[in-house]
């Protein structure tokens, strides 16, 4: 086990900021959370998300619905080989030779044997592109578990270097497709009110992302949150943890550039709750919201998607199935933006970060008031410590091989 301290700055290959050294990558692993592509995957499925998880039996069958009625089918996978496609071009359109592979967490193709197959192929110096946007456990640390573990499993510890694109929430590329969605947004739900002869009805702009236990939140970014100082302004969110204060600076930049908002109240919301009743998860959900926007005197919503960057099952489900129906129930004009998918902006953005990692930039793209995030994490970034005490093994962390003590 190292010490934390030589672990800090003992290691050749990134500074105290978590800025890595660019290096000669030669391959790149787009990771993503899978799906099921057919029916009789859906409970096999299910069950590999939630392995050790306790949620209840009630919530995979209700969850089991939503796929089942889109024939057994996520979307997820479709818009990964989208994306895939769309980075291949784009780092080819650049002149950058780095072939992309894909592998997932919870379903086929898995990471593991991606990772196998990228060495038999002749990679050594692999680099990690996740489709999760924001600091947490399921869409930062859980990544770098799923590589750290494979590569133990794998026996390719040592023989394959794996390492990751830091989280872009904040980055120009993530943040421009939402901008033109709210722009879009605003002009559709003032045309449904000014067609029901409200056209100077309220209209509340409506951040959504997915809720996770508020432990997960509390635990989100570096346990010592003096490491953020440069790249995260805390004090400027003292009541958020750093899971919300990062949408809510996401949502804040995002109004910024979007004139047409101005005056609009705006609130961040969270959707697609899992896990027991009695365990407490980020509020409020979204429904619940707009019934309470309703009561306020509020006439039509804009739903940004910004917790995802595509329009996934929870996207479909949960906003444009649940959400939508809550508020026609209630009479409130709706409209659901888009997420970023492949607009070009975004894969632009991406390929942009893969470069700025292979020294082909200069300068760390960031837009909001955080600076550009780590591309090595802080110690006991995003940290769950297992029901048996221990952490797992991850990648691109300073703290990979130190046991962290209890929360
Ligand atoms: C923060 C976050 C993101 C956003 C970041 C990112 O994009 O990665 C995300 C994405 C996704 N979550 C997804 C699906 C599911 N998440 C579940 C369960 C959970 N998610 C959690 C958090 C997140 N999840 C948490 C804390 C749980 C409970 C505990 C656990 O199990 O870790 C469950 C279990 C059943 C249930 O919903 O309870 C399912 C089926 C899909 C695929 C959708 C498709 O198929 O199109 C995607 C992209
Ligand atoms: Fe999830």
């Amino acid at each position: 086990m190292k010490d934390l301290e030589s672990a800090l700055t003992s290691t050749a290959d990134y500074d105290a900021q978590g800025v890595m050294t660019p290096k000669p990558y030669d391959a790149l692993l787009l990771a993503s959370f899978g799906g099921p592509e057919g029916q009789e995957d859906v409970i096999p499925f299910l069950r590999n998300v939630t392995r050790g998880r306790g949620i209840p039996d009630e919530r995979l069958e209700e969850v089991a619905t939503h796929y089942r009625a889109n024939g057994g089918v996520s979307p997820i996978n479709e818009q990964n080989r989208a994306l895939k496609a769309a980075l291949e071009a784009e780092l080819a359109a650049q002149g950058i030779d780095l072939p992309v592979y894909w592998g997932n967490r919870n379903w086929d193709p898995f990471i593991q044997p991606t990772l196998e197959q990228m060495y038999e192929s002749g990679h050594r110096r692999v680099l990690m592109l996740s489709t999760s946007a924001y600091s947490g456990y399921s869409s930062c640390r859980q990544y770098r578990e799923d590589a750290g573990v494979a590569l133990k499993a794998s026996g390719l510890e040592g023989k394959l270097e794996v390492d990751k694109v830091r989280q872009y929430f904040n980055t120009p590329g993530f943040i421009q497709p939402s901008v033109e969605g709210l722009k879009e947004g605003l002009a559709s739900v003032r045309e449904q009110l000014a067609q029901s002869g409200n056209p100077d009805g309220q209209i509340k702009i409506v951040f959504a992302t997915h809720s996770i236990p508020n432990s997960d939140a509390d635990a989100a970014g570096p346990r010592d949150k003096s490491y953020l100082e440069g790249t995260f302004p805390v004090e400027e969110w003292p009541a958020a943890d750093l899971y919300s204060a990062q949408h809510l600076a996401v949502a804040q930049e995002m109004l910024a550039q979007v004139p047409e908002a101005a005056g609009l109240e705006h609130s961040l919301v969270f959707q697609s709750r899992s896990g027991a009743p009695h365990i407490p998860w980020l509020e409020p959900d979204i429904n619940d919201a707009f019934e309470e926007y309703k009561e306020q005197g509020v006439a039509g919503v804009v739903v940004m998607p910004i917790g995802f960057i595509s329009d996934h099952m929870e996207v479909l489900w949960d906003l444009d199935t649940e959400a939508e129906q809550t508020a026609a129930d209630l009479g409130l004009a709706f409209h659901r933006a888009p997420t970023a998918g492949t607009h070009p902006a975004f894969v632009q953005g991406l390929v942009g970060l893969v470069k700025e990692r292979l020294g082909l930039s200069t300068g760390r793209a960031a837009a909001t008031t955080c600076g550009a995030w780590f591309d090595v994490c802080r110690p006991e970034c995003c940290v769950k410590v297992m029901r048996d005490g221990t952490t797992k093994p991850t990648i691109a962390a300073v703290d990979a091989e130190v046991k962290a003590p209890a929360l």
